[in-house]
């Protein structure tokens, strides 16, 4: 399997006795790249994740990252990999720096990173505290610092921002697309719909451990071909007035395909002079809820 991707999954599959979690699953993250990997409970993605750690075997189908298979854990501890589980547990009773260190020694990282990274995560006046006294917000900030100690090339994160209030999911966030500029492949696992759409550059939807539907969210929205709506007041008025639109109208919006927009837009600038409209386009909620709802027609 020849394929430069910094992830590259092919036909994975993973079997629990006659249970099959993950079905047959292919996709590729590049360098500087960020997957948002969704489903619904159940549906795969920590296995598929754990297939990756090398925690769980796959069944069958291949896995290479920076270029080579990683079948054999030789193979893996090759690769710079940084992760963050989704309840990570932390020693409660080292501090926040005895636990950085702790990672340093483990990963051979030299201690002076440990305090950069204290500082970069803005966690330097509690480093001498113990872990059981920081904040939900704190220890997801140590667990992240922790995954990137490294400064890994693929960085796997299971429900980075999950209880975590607005400014600090946006924190982690900002973090992502620090390490996507450095050239950081990234899988985020998430429900968060809202908070990942504008900090990923793909998603990648799964339904019992098959894939339904991948891509940007322009592409998603093409694929999927779910409706925009175009409403304004002088395309209320223009609805009513011409039998054309009054055709593609539900009350006072025009409800469109995708593949129309274009032309659309078209008429309504040129041929009928409105400029003064509102577009809302399918968001990856919409997307993610119309993958779901048609599940059968997507994994076949
Ligand atoms: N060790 C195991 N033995 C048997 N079945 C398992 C095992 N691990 C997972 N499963 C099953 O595989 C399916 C997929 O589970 P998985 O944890 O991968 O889903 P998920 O998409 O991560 O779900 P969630 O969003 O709830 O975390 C589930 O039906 C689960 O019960």
């Amino acid at each position: 399997m020849e394929n430069t991707a910094s992830i590259h999954v092919q036909n994975l599959v993973k079997k629990y006795d006659d249970f099959t979690a993950v079905n047959d699953i292919s996709l590729t993250v590049s360098a500087g790249e960020t997957l948002a990997l969704l489903g619904h409970n159940g549906a795969g993605k920590s296995s598929l994740i754990k297939m990756l750690l090398g925690i769980v075997k796959p069944t069958s189908g291949q896995i290479s990252m920076m270029g080579n298979m990683v079948t054999h854990e030789k193979d893996r501890r090759q690769v710079n990999l940084g992760y963050l589980p989704e309840n990570i547990s932390l020693y409660e009773k080292l501090t926040g720096k005895e636990v950085l260190n702790y990672f340093a020694a483990l990963k051979r990282i030299d201690k002076a990173k440990v305090s950069t990274v204290l500082t970069e995560f803005g966690l330097e006046y509690a480093q001498d505290n113990p872990v059981k006294s920081y904040s939900k917000g704190m220890k997801q900030r140590l667990g992240f610092a922790q995954a990137i100690l490294s400064s890994p090339d693929i960085l796997l994160l299971d429900e980075p921002t999950v209880g975590l209030d607005p400014q600090a999911s946006l924190f982690m966030y900002q973090k992502i697309a620090e390490l996507k500029q450095q050239g950081c492949a990234i899988i985020v696992c998430t429900h968060e719909l809202a908070v990942v759409e504008d900090n990923i550059d793909r998603a990648f939807i799964m339904a019992d451990g098959q894939h339904l539907a991948s891509g940007s969210l322009s592409q998603l929205r093409q694929s999927t071909d779910l409706k925009v709506n175009i409403s304004g007041t002088e395309v209320s008025r223009i609805i009513a007035e011409d039998p054309f639109l009054n055709a593609l109208s539900i009350q006072d919006k025009l409800i469109i395909s995708q593949q129309d927009k274009p032309k659309i837009m078209k008429y309504l600038t040129t041929h009928c002079g409105v400029y003064n409209f509102l577009i809302e386009e399918p968001d990856l909620s919409d997307i993610y809820h119309h993958c779901m709802n048609n599940r059968q027609q997507y994994a076949a």
